[in-house]
Protein backbone atom coordinates (compact mmCIF):
# COMPACT_ATOMS: atom_id res chain seq x y z
CA UNK A 1 0.00 0.00 0.00
CA UNK A 2 2.95 2.79 1.12
CA UNK A 3 4.49 1.81 -2.23
CA UNK A 4 1.59 2.71 -4.26
CA UNK A 5 1.23 5.82 -2.47
CA UNK A 6 4.87 6.60 -2.68
CA UNK A 7 4.47 5.95 -6.77
CA UNK A 8 1.09 8.06 -7.16
CA UNK A 9 3.13 11.54 -5.07
CA UNK A 10 6.09 10.88 -7.91
CA UNK A 11 3.66 10.88 -10.68
CA UNK A 12 1.95 13.52 -9.68
CA UNK A 13 4.86 15.61 -9.10
CA UNK A 14 6.12 14.95 -12.01
CA UNK A 15 3.28 16.32 -13.97
CA UNK A 16 2.79 19.53 -11.59
CA UNK A 17 6.72 19.75 -13.12
CA UNK A 18 5.53 19.04 -16.91
CA UNK A 19 2.92 22.44 -16.31
CA UNK A 20 5.35 24.27 -14.92
CA UNK A 21 7.70 23.42 -18.30
CA UNK A 22 4.64 24.19 -20.35
CA UNK A 23 3.85 27.60 -18.55
CA UNK A 24 7.70 28.62 -19.19
CA UNK A 25 7.56 27.96 -23.03
CA UNK A 26 4.50 29.98 -23.38
CA UNK A 27 6.01 32.80 -21.23
CA UNK A 28 9.31 32.88 -23.70
CA UNK A 29 7.06 32.89 -26.66
CA UNK A 30 4.95 35.65 -25.51
CA UNK A 31 8.46 37.67 -24.38
CA UNK A 32 9.66 37.51 -28.24
CA UNK A 33 6.44 38.55 -29.77
CA UNK A 34 6.64 41.63 -27.69
CA UNK A 35 10.29 41.86 -28.55
CA UNK A 36 9.51 41.69 -32.54
CA UNK A 37 6.77 44.39 -32.22
CA UNK A 38 9.14 46.39 -30.58
CA UNK A 39 11.56 46.36 -33.01
CA UNK A 40 9.54 46.68 -36.29
CA UNK A 41 7.92 49.72 -34.50
CA UNK A 42 11.69 51.01 -34.06
CA UNK A 43 12.37 50.07 -37.92
CA UNK A 44 9.45 51.79 -38.93
CA UNK A 45 10.30 55.17 -37.37
CA UNK A 46 13.77 54.78 -38.54
CA UNK A 47 12.38 54.61 -41.77
CA UNK A 48 10.27 57.53 -41.08
CA UNK A 49 13.05 59.32 -40.26
CA UNK A 50 15.24 58.50 -43.37
CA UNK A 51 12.16 59.63 -45.59
CA UNK A 52 11.99 63.00 -43.99
CA UNK A 53 15.63 63.72 -44.11
CA UNK A 54 15.93 62.65 -48.10
CA UNK A 55 12.84 65.10 -48.76
CA UNK A 56 14.49 68.17 -46.57
CA UNK A 57 17.43 67.58 -48.89
CA UNK A 58 15.64 67.13 -52.11
CA UNK A 59 13.71 70.22 -51.61
CA UNK A 60 17.36 71.75 -50.62
CA UNK A 61 19.02 70.72 -53.60
CA UNK A 62 16.28 72.01 -56.22
CA UNK A 63 16.16 75.52 -54.33
CA UNK A 64 20.27 75.35 -54.49
CA UNK A 65 19.56 74.22 -58.94
CA UNK A 66 17.12 77.34 -59.42
CA UNK A 67 19.60 79.74 -57.91
CA UNK A 68 23.03 78.67 -59.90
CA UNK A 69 20.15 77.93 -63.21
CA UNK A 70 19.71 81.86 -63.25
CA UNK A 71 23.23 82.80 -61.89
CA UNK A 72 24.39 80.64 -65.18
CA UNK A 73 21.89 82.12 -67.46
CA UNK A 74 23.10 85.99 -66.81
CA UNK A 75 27.02 84.70 -66.95
CA UNK A 76 26.06 82.97 -70.29
CA UNK A 77 24.90 86.44 -71.75
CA UNK A 78 27.59 88.33 -70.60
CA UNK A 79 30.19 85.45 -71.79
CA UNK A 80 28.45 85.33 -75.49
CA UNK A 81 28.77 88.90 -75.66
CA UNK A 82 32.76 88.96 -74.92
CA UNK A 83 33.66 86.30 -77.04
CA UNK A 84 31.93 88.05 -80.12
CA UNK A 85 34.28 90.80 -79.52
CA UNK A 86 37.21 88.66 -79.07
CA UNK A 87 38.72 90.09 -76.03
CA UNK A 88 38.92 89.58 -72.36
CA UNK A 89 37.95 93.44 -71.88
CA UNK A 90 34.51 93.48 -73.23
CA UNK A 91 33.52 91.01 -70.49
CA UNK A 92 32.47 93.99 -68.05
CA UNK A 93 32.39 93.68 -64.70
CA UNK A 94 28.75 95.02 -64.31
CA UNK A 95 26.50 93.93 -67.52
CA UNK A 96 23.84 97.03 -67.81
CA UNK A 97 20.75 95.68 -67.23
CA UNK A 98 17.60 97.13 -68.81
CA UNK A 99 16.17 98.92 -66.05
CA UNK A 100 19.28 100.02 -64.43
CA UNK A 101 20.92 101.55 -67.36
CA UNK A 102 24.58 102.84 -66.77
CA UNK A 103 26.14 106.14 -67.51
CA UNK A 104 29.43 106.21 -69.25
CA UNK A 105 32.04 108.12 -68.31
CA UNK A 106 34.98 108.50 -70.96
CA UNK A 107 37.53 111.06 -71.93
CA UNK A 108 41.16 110.99 -72.90
CA UNK A 109 43.96 108.93 -70.74
CA UNK A 110 44.44 110.86 -67.31
CA UNK A 111 41.61 113.42 -67.72
CA UNK A 112 40.67 112.46 -64.33
CA UNK A 113 37.48 109.75 -64.90
CA UNK A 114 38.43 107.89 -62.02
CA UNK A 115 39.14 110.49 -59.50
CA UNK A 116 35.71 111.95 -60.36
CA UNK A 117 34.24 108.82 -59.67
CA UNK A 118 35.95 108.34 -56.49
CA UNK A 119 35.15 111.67 -55.31
CA UNK A 120 31.86 111.13 -55.91
CA UNK A 121 31.42 107.51 -54.25
CA UNK A 122 33.38 108.75 -51.13
CA UNK A 123 33.33 112.45 -50.80
CA UNK A 124 36.92 112.18 -50.82
CA UNK A 125 39.61 113.03 -53.23
CA UNK A 126 42.33 110.23 -53.79
CA UNK A 127 45.61 111.60 -55.63
CA UNK A 128 48.09 109.31 -57.56
CA UNK A 129 45.47 107.73 -59.26
CA UNK A 130 46.63 104.41 -61.79
CA UNK A 131 45.20 104.31 -64.80
CA UNK A 132 42.65 102.62 -65.60
CA UNK A 133 43.08 98.85 -67.45
CA UNK A 134 40.20 98.31 -69.50
CA UNK A 135 37.00 99.20 -67.35
CA UNK A 136 36.09 100.37 -64.21
CA UNK A 137 32.41 100.30 -62.87
CA UNK A 138 31.14 102.40 -59.95
CA UNK A 139 27.81 102.18 -58.12
CA UNK A 140 26.55 104.71 -56.25
CA UNK A 141 22.86 104.44 -53.83
CA UNK A 142 21.38 107.61 -53.96
CA UNK A 143 17.36 108.34 -52.84
CA UNK A 144 16.43 107.25 -55.70
CA UNK A 145 18.08 104.58 -56.13
CA UNK A 146 21.17 102.98 -57.71
CA UNK A 147 23.28 104.67 -60.15
CA UNK A 148 25.60 102.79 -62.01
CA UNK A 149 28.71 104.54 -63.93
CA UNK A 150 31.10 102.50 -65.98
CA UNK A 151 34.53 103.87 -66.93
CA UNK A 152 35.92 102.89 -69.96
CA UNK A 153 40.10 103.38 -69.54
CA UNK A 154 41.33 106.13 -72.04
CA UNK A 155 44.48 104.72 -73.36
CA UNK A 156 44.72 103.74 -76.53
CA UNK A 157 43.73 100.24 -76.66
CA UNK A 158 41.21 100.83 -74.53
CA UNK A 159 39.14 103.66 -76.52
CA UNK A 160 38.13 101.65 -79.35
CA UNK A 161 35.41 99.57 -76.67
CA UNK A 162 34.00 103.63 -76.05
CA UNK A 163 32.22 103.62 -79.38
CA UNK A 164 30.34 100.16 -79.14
CA UNK A 165 29.19 101.23 -75.35
CA UNK A 166 28.05 104.26 -76.21
CA UNK A 167 24.42 103.40 -77.85
CA UNK A 168 24.18 100.99 -74.63
CA UNK A 169 24.69 103.97 -71.90
CA UNK A 170 21.80 106.09 -70.47
CA UNK A 171 23.87 108.79 -70.17
CA UNK A 172 27.69 110.15 -70.91
CA UNK A 173 29.69 112.56 -69.18
CA UNK A 174 32.83 113.30 -70.76
CA UNK A 175 35.65 114.90 -69.06
CA UNK A 176 38.47 116.63 -69.80
CA UNK A 177 41.25 118.03 -67.92
CA UNK A 178 41.02 121.48 -68.70
CA UNK A 179 44.36 122.21 -67.55
CA UNK A 180 46.20 120.07 -70.27
CA UNK A 181 46.46 122.81 -72.76
CA UNK A 182 48.65 120.63 -75.20
CA UNK A 183 45.91 118.13 -75.45
CA UNK A 184 43.28 120.98 -76.35
CA UNK A 185 41.71 121.80 -79.10
N1 LIG B 1 45.82 118.45 -59.87
C1 LIG B 1 44.82 117.64 -60.18
N2 LIG B 1 45.13 116.36 -60.42
C2 LIG B 1 44.11 115.53 -60.75
C3 LIG B 1 42.77 115.98 -60.81
N3 LIG B 1 41.99 114.91 -61.16
C4 LIG B 1 42.82 113.87 -61.32
N4 LIG B 1 44.09 114.21 -61.07
C5 LIG B 1 45.26 113.36 -61.17
O1 LIG B 1 45.47 113.00 -62.53
C6 LIG B 1 45.93 111.69 -62.63
C7 LIG B 1 45.04 110.91 -63.55
O2 LIG B 1 43.74 110.85 -63.01
P1 LIG B 1 42.74 109.65 -63.26
O3 LIG B 1 41.51 109.90 -62.48
O4 LIG B 1 43.40 108.35 -63.10
O5 LIG B 1 42.45 109.86 -64.81
P2 LIG B 1 41.62 108.90 -65.76
O6 LIG B 1 40.83 109.77 -66.68
O7 LIG B 1 40.87 107.94 -64.97
O8 LIG B 1 42.77 108.18 -66.56
P3 LIG B 1 42.69 106.74 -67.31
O9 LIG B 1 42.12 105.80 -66.38
O10 LIG B 1 44.09 106.41 -67.68
O11 LIG B 1 41.84 106.94 -68.53
C8 LIG B 1 45.96 111.12 -61.21
O12 LIG B 1 47.26 111.10 -60.71
C9 LIG B 1 45.07 112.05 -60.42
O13 LIG B 1 45.49 112.15 -59.06
C10 LIG B 1 42.50 117.36 -60.52
O14 LIG B 1 41.38 117.83 -60.54
N5 LIG B 1 43.56 118.11 -60.20
MG1 LIG C 1 40.80 105.89 -64.87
Amino acid sequence: MERGKVKKKEKEKETEKEKIREKGKEEKLKRKEVEQKIKEKEKEKQEKQERRKRKEKEEKRTKQGKETKKEKEQFKGQEEEGENKDSTLTRTPLEPLEKNKQILVLGLDGAGKTSVLHSLASNRVQHSVAPTQGFNAVCINTEDGQMEFLEIGGSEPFRSYSETYLSKGLLLIFVVDSADHSRLP
